[in-house]
Parts: structure tokens; C-alpha cells; sequence
């Protein structure tokens, strides 16, 4: 079985408005369209990702490795087609079609779909709400609704059946199971999922977004920080040399603020502190830059599937004064985590000379970080 997915984002979201066509605008920390792409792209059983996109769209879209990009047209049906005709000669077996504007699939929904191939087979739910006739507001019939299903997507097929029954099909039809059925071909049901909504209407993002954030696994870690003050000319604080009168004493460059953040993440992904990762009894890390643990804790975020979502750092001293280089240290801790400075806090209070801060003995930091695994 070789199977190749279509995802048709060629539509205009008329219905659901805003700025931008509903597959570009954001849901839960991505776009919609991300979340269908990664769903495809990294689900085993799938070998080829075509993206179905608007000719307005299709210049703007980047080279993306895995994603084929093809252009739609006037209709979802044509859209899907195009994507078919795109994989004509090649040598999928199966294809899975998908709405972009369901970001909410699961893998086990695509694993049910492919199980039951077959020669075509498609998510749905039973209809549970009674069905009516209406018109100007008024009932004016009701509907049995005995054997009537929702029907969802992805819908599966054998590739070479559903591509000649859409070629012999020209004309508009709902869903690809449709022009199936027109041509004859017996069509599994395969239980649906409610959450795998369709985004339709503008009251939809939220639905969407509510489930999503459910599913994801949201960590948060904090880091703190100390380093004394020793003989000097500069102080390194979050990558940055700041002249002062003393510098801070400590194993590697003693960045007091970099030690924070990174065992912010350490601690989001429960992996104990920088001491563990680099033991302060190693040699290798004498006078070591502290980039080179931030940098860490971020790949092995990045590893473990997980996203810095933002941080926060308060570094506490009476001296030097933070406010002149905190946006310089947004934009060097932005470049070491691949983060936009938005993303960043760095902010400095005084301890009011209480205390060893405030006795200008050290500097302390206090870092939190969001992790987001979708
Ligand atoms: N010419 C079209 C029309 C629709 N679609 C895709 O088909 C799916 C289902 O269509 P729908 O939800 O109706 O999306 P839109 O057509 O964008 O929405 P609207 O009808 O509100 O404009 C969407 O993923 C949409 O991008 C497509 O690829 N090409
Ligand atoms: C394909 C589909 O999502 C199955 O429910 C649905 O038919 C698409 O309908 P739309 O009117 O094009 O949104």
C-alpha cells in the first residue's frame, strides 16, 4: 500500500471571514493549515503530501520539503481532481482526501480510514439531533433520520478507482465519497470523531482551538540564579558584555540571566538543571559562554517535540542598570532560541538594598518558560 494525502486549501473561507481565507489564519499557536500538514507529513503510513492551493496563494507558498504543491480551482471538487492528476502516473496505490479546514483530525481516524481500505472507505457520525424542513423560520416538515450520517474527512480511496471516477464525473459534487458512489464504488463507514470538525462558520476557530489546546501538552519551568561579584570590568548578562565596576565570578562566564532561562526549559521538560547536563566538575566547561547551555535545553526541547512557546527572566541587582541593553538582550537570547523577541521578557527590579542584591554582594535571576508540545 502506498499511500499519498491531498489536502484541498484552495477555497476562499467566504463563510468563516476574517482578513485572510480561513487556512491562514492563526489557531492555537500555528495556522490552520499547519496543523492538517503536520498531521499528514508526519503520520507513517503516508509517503507523499499534495497541498491543493489557490493560484493567488501558490506564488507565496515556500518550497516546503515532503509537501507537494499544486494549484486548485474554481471548486473543491476541481481542486481535488487537480490534486489526482497530479499523482496520475505515479505509483500510489491509495489516497487519503482531506479538507484543510479540519485541523482537529486525529492519527487514529487516518489508521481507521486506511484499515478499512478497501476500495473506498470515509469517517461519519450518526445524526443524533431530530431534522427538520424549514422555511422563513417556520418547520415545515420534519425528517426520519434513521441511517443519515455526517460524513467527514479523510475520505480514502484506491487511488486508480477514485481518479477515474472523478475524471468521469465533471460535474460539483459535496465530497469525494459522492462522485465515488456515481461511479459504483462500495464505500466503507468508518466511526468519526466529533472534534474532527470542519471550520465553517467564524464561531468555529474557537471550537477548534479548545480541543487543540486540550490535546497539547503545555509545560512550564522555572530557573533561578545566583552569581557573586568578583574582580572586573563587565558583567555578562543574557549574551551581553555590560561594562560595570566587578564582574561576576562563577565556573563558565557566570551569565547569571542564560543560567536562569536555561534551566527554565530543563525544568519544563523535567531534565534536572545545567549542573547535570554540565557539571560544574568537568573541566571543559571552564570560562565556557553560556550560550552553549541555552542552546542545549532548546535542542533538546526541540527533540523531545516540544515548542518554546515564550519566557520570562527578572534579574535582580541594584547595579548595572538592565534597561539600557534589554532590548539588545531580547534580540541576542531571540537569535540563541530561534525565537522573535515578542517572545522574550527581560526585565530587572532592585531588592530596595535589601538583602544580598541589595548589597551589591551578586546578581540573582528568576526565569519562567512556556514549552507547548501540539
Ligand atoms: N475551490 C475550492 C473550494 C474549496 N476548497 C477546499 O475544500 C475544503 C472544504 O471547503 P469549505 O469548507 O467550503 O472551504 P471554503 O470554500 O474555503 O469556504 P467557503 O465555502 O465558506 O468559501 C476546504 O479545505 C477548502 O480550502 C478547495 O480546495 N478549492
Ligand atoms: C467534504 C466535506 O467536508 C464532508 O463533510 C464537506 O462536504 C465539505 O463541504 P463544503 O460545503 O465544501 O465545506
Amino acid at each position: 500500500m502506498k499511500v499519498a494525502a491531498i489536502i484541498v486549501a484552495a477555497g476562499r473561507g467566504t463563510r468563516a471571514g476574517g482578513p485572510v481565507p480561513k487556512q491562514w489564519q492563526p489557531l492555537a499557536d500555528r495556522r490552520v493549515i499547519d496543523w492538517a500538514l503536520s498531521l499528514f507529513l508526519s503520520h507513517p503510513r503516508i509517503s507523499r503530501v499534495v497541498l491543493v492551493l489557490h493560484p493567488d496563494d501558490l506564488p507565496d507558498w515556500p518550497e516546503t520539503r515532503g509537501i507537494e504543491a499544486v494549484t486548485g480551482d474554481a471548486s473543491r471538487t476541481a481542486s481535488v481532481r487537480n490534486g489526482l492528476e497530479h499523482l496520475a502516473s505515479s505509483d500510489v496505490t491509495h489516497v487519503l482526501i482531506h479538507d484543510v479546514a479540519r485541523p482537529c483530525t486525529s492519527p487514529e481516524t487516518i489508521d481507521a480510514v486506511l484499515d478499512a481500505l478497501g476500495v473506498a472507505a470515509a469517517p461519519a457520525l450518526p445524526v443524533t439531533d431530530a431534522l427538520w424542513h424549514g422555511e422563513n423560520d417556520r418547520v415545515v416538515g420534519t425528517q426520519d433520520r434513521t441511517g443519515l450520517f455526517r460524513a467527514q474527512t479523510p475520505q480514502g480511496f484506491e487511488f486508480a478507482a477514485i481518479l477515474a471516477a472523478h475524471r468521469n464525473h465533471p460535474d460539483i459534487a459535496a465530497d469525494d465519497v459522492t462522485i465515488a458512489r456515481a461511479a459504483g464504488l462500495d464505500v466503507v463507514i468508518v466511526p468519526g470523531d466529533e472534534s474532527n470538525l470542519k471550520i465553517t462558520h467564524p464561531s468555529d476557530f474557537a471550537r477548534a482551538e479548545m480541543h487543540l489546546r486540550g490535546q497539547m501538552d503545555i509545560r512550564i519551568g522555572n530557573g533561578y540564579d545566583v552569581h557573586r561579584f568578583g574582580p572586573g570590568n563587565h558583567v555578562m548578562l543574557c549574551g551581553i558584555a555590560v561594562p560595570h565596576d566587578r564582574g561576576l565570578q562563577g565556573h563558565s562566564d557566570a551569565d547569571v540571566g542564560l543560567h536562569a532561562l536555561t534551566d527554565a526549559i530543563y525544568g519544563a521538560l523535567a531534565e534536572g538543571d545545567i549542573g547535570r547536563h554540565f557539571p560544574p566538575s568537568d573541566p571543559q566547561w571552564k570560562g565556557a559562554e553560556s550560550h552553549i547551555f541555552l542552546r542545549h535545553a532548546v535542542e533538546l526541547a526541540t527533540e523531545k517535540g516540544f515548542r518554546i512557546s515564550n519566557m520570562d527572566l527578572t534579574l535582580v541587582c541594584e547595579h548595572p542598570k538592565i534597561g539600557p541593553h534589554a532590548a539588545a538582550m531580547q534580540s541576542v537570547v531571540g537569535e540563541m532560541t530561534d525565537l522573535a523577541p515578542n517572545r522574550i521578557s527581560i526585565k530587572a527590579t532592585t531588592s530596595e538594598r535589601l538583602g544580598f542584591t541589595g548589597r551589591e554582594e551578586g546578581i540573582a535571576a528568576i526565569a519562567t518558560a512556556l514549552l507547548i508540545k501540539p
